[in-house]
C-alpha cells in the first residue's frame, strides 16, 4: 500500500482562509503527515511530493481571487496594493519536477500513485444562496489539468468580508479534513 502525505496550499487576504487552513491540516493529520504553506511562500513554489494536495482560497467576485481583487482587498486593510500570486496563479502554474516537468502532469494518467485533490474556500453568509465558490472553480481547474477528486468541494463561512469566521467553522474544517484525509487513505487503500 502507498503510503499517502499531504499538502495544504492556501490564500488568505484577512486571515480567515489562513485559519481554516490550519484547522483543515489538523483534521488532515489524524491520518497522514501533512505539511502548510501559504501561496505567497516561496515553499509552494517547489513540487510537490505529496500525493493529497489540498487547495484553498477566498471566494472573489464569485470565483477564485485575481489579481484586481486581492489588490482590492488590500485597499480594504490599509496596505498599498502590491502584486501576490493565489491559487488560481498556483493551479495554473503547478510546480514543476527537477527536470522542468509539470510535476503531477509528469506521473500522470499512468501512474497509479496519480495526484488527488480537494479544495475549500471562504465565502460570506450573506450571498450562501447565490452561485459562484472559488472552492468550485478550483476543484474545476484541477479536474481539467486530469487530477482526482476526493469529496466535493467545500465553503466555510464569514461574517463579513473581513470576517470573523462563524461559530464552528473551525471543528467543521477539521472534521472535513479528517474526511477528507480518510477517504484518500481508501481511495489509495484500493488501488
Ligand atoms: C474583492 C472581493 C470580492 C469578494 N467577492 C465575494 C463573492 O463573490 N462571494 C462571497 O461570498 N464573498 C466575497 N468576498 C468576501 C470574501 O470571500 C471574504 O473576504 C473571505 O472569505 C475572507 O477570507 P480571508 O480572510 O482569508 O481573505 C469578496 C471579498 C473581496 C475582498
Amino acid at each position: 500500500m502507498i503510503t499517502v502525505t499531504a499538502l495544504v496550499v492556501y490564500e488568505s487576504s484577512f486571515g480567515n482562509t489562513a485559519s481554516v487552513a490550519r484547522a483543515v491540516a489538523d483534521g488532515v493529520a489524524q491520518h497522514m503527515p501533512v505539511r502548510v504553506v501559504p501561496v505567497t511562500d516561496p515553499a509552494s513554489e517547489a513540487p510537490v511530493d505529496e500525493s493529497l494536495v489540498v487547495v484553498g482560497g477566498p471566494t472573489h467576485a464569485f470565483g477564485m481571487s485575481r489579481a484586481s481583487t486581492r489588490r482590492e482587498a488590500q485597499g480594504r486593510r490599509g496596505a498599498t496594493p502590491h502584486d501576490v500570486p493565489g491559487v488560481r496563479d498556483w493551479i495554473a502554474h503547478l510546480p514543476t519536477d527537477p527536470d522542468g516537468r509539470l510535476y503531477w502532469i509528469a506521473h500522470l494518467p499512468t501512474d497509479p500513485d496519480g495526484r488527488l485533490y480537494a479544495t475549500f474556500d471562504t465565502r460570506v453568509t450573506t450571498v450562501q444562496h447565490l452561485p459562484g465558490s472559488a472552492a468550485r472553480a478550483a476543484a474545476r481547474a484541477l479536474h481539467r489539468s486530469g487530477h482526482h477528486a476526493v469529496g466535493h468541494p467545500e465553503s466555510f463561512y464569514v461574517a463579513d468580508v473581513e470576517g470573523p469566521l462563524l461559530p464552528g467553522e473551525l471543528d467543521r474544517a477539521r472534521e472535513w479534513g479528517a474526511a477528507i484525509a480518510q477517504a484518500a487513505e481508501n481511495l489509495r487503500a484500493t488501488t
